[in-house]
């Protein structure tokens, strides 16, 4: 088949690029028929305008400065990423290549264009979604960050909590005035005793002897400072593993594990003479006491009850001894 040359000029007009040409002064000497319908401009209308009034003022930089620079220096120039001034529409980004022709002693340029909307499009969406995923990052160590600032309140304030917990767990089981264990606390340890694996212990009541008396003269604030001194003195006294407590008003208990019925009438003798020979705030004061050894079949109460008959055999025999049962 024979192509003419109308032909091929017929079908420079039906090219899927854009194409110009360009004179020596930069001025369109001819556009194609696609590059008019892409401008939405008559082709007529085209033609002996400045090439760079092609472009939006931003690609013109970059067409004079890098693709007519470089054709004029190189006689070539391939892939520049232009954007075209569109008539009444969204300006369109072609990727654009140049080249030197020589004709009838005229150095013209042959401008192709190709467009590049769906790889522009698409570099956009990516460049989205990147900012996108940036974005969600950010919020998700921002939150991150939050969780762990709230999970740090919230360790501080289970520590605050268990820390009230403790104390008032304590103070349950604690006397406020003399700081010793309280009535509760010596139920549950005589309990432990009862139920633990030793037979061997010892009860003890213990009761300042005419303490009435104290306060009357004295007056409460000295009473009470009387069963504070009495409570520090039992503290330092008795053994380690010996449990003392104030069961209410001036009595106080006293739990002595491993300690026989003879053993502990001694510790106690101790410190009955102890507290006989030292004034508490300047005040004379006795103890009489009421000990008792677990027996087979004890339990709390008939342990206590022993005790207590024991304590009041000895206020009875005249205050300021130790009665054993
Ligand atoms: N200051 C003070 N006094 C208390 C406290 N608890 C009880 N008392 C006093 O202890 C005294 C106990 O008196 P009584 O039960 O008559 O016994 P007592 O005077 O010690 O005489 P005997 O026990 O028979 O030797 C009362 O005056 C109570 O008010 C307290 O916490 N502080």
């Amino acid at each position: 088949m024979e192509i003419q040359a109308a032909d091929l000029a017929r079908w420079w007009h039906l090219a899927s690029f854009g194409q110009a040409v360009i004179d020596e002064q930069g001025m369109i000497l001819q556009v194609n028929r696609t590059l008019g319908d892409w401008l939405g401009a008559p082709m007529r209308r085209l033609i002996d305008q400045p090439a760079s009034e092609l472009f939006t003022p931003e690609a013109r930089m970059l067409y004079l400065g890098l693709l007519a620079y470089r054709v004029a220096e190189h006689g070539e120039a391939g892939e520049v990423h232009l954007t075209l001034r569109v008539k009444e529409g969204e300006p369109m980004p072609v990727l654009c290549s140049a080249r030197l022709i020589l004709h009838r002693g005229a150095s013209l340029t042959l401008l192709s264009m190709l467009t590049i909307a769906r790889k522009d499009r698409l570099e956009r969406e990516l460049l989205e979604a990147r900012q996108a995923t940036q974005r969600a990052l950010a919020e998700k160590s921002a939150a991150l960050a939050e969780l762990e600032s709230l999970h740090d309140t919230l360790s501080a304030q289970r520590a605050a909590l268990e820390q009230t917990n403790q104390r008032l767990g304590q103070e349950a089981l604690s006397d406020v005035l003399t700081g010793l264990p309280n009535r509760r606390r010596f139920d549950q340890a005589l309990e432990a005793a009862l139920a633990g694996p030793s037979a061997t212990f010892s009860v003890a009541m213990l009761d300042i002897d005419h303490f009435k008396p104290v306060n009357d003269h004295h007056g409460h604030a000295a009473g009470d400072r009387v069963l504070q001194r009495l409570g520090e003195l039992l503290s330092s006294q008795l053994r380690g593993d010996d449990l003392a407590a104030r069961i209410g008003g001036e009595e106080f208990g006293l739990l002595m594990p491993a300690a026989s019925l003879e053993a502990a009438t001694c510790a106690l003798e101790r410190l009955r003479q102890a507290v006989e020979a030292r004034p508490l705030e300047e005040l004379a004061i006795t103890l009489s006491i009421g000990v008792t050894q677990y027996r087979a079949g004890d339990t709390r109460e008939t342990l206590m009850q022993r005790a207590d008959d024991a304590l009041y055999a000895a206020k009875r025999a005249g205050r300021n001894r130790i009665v054993s049962d």
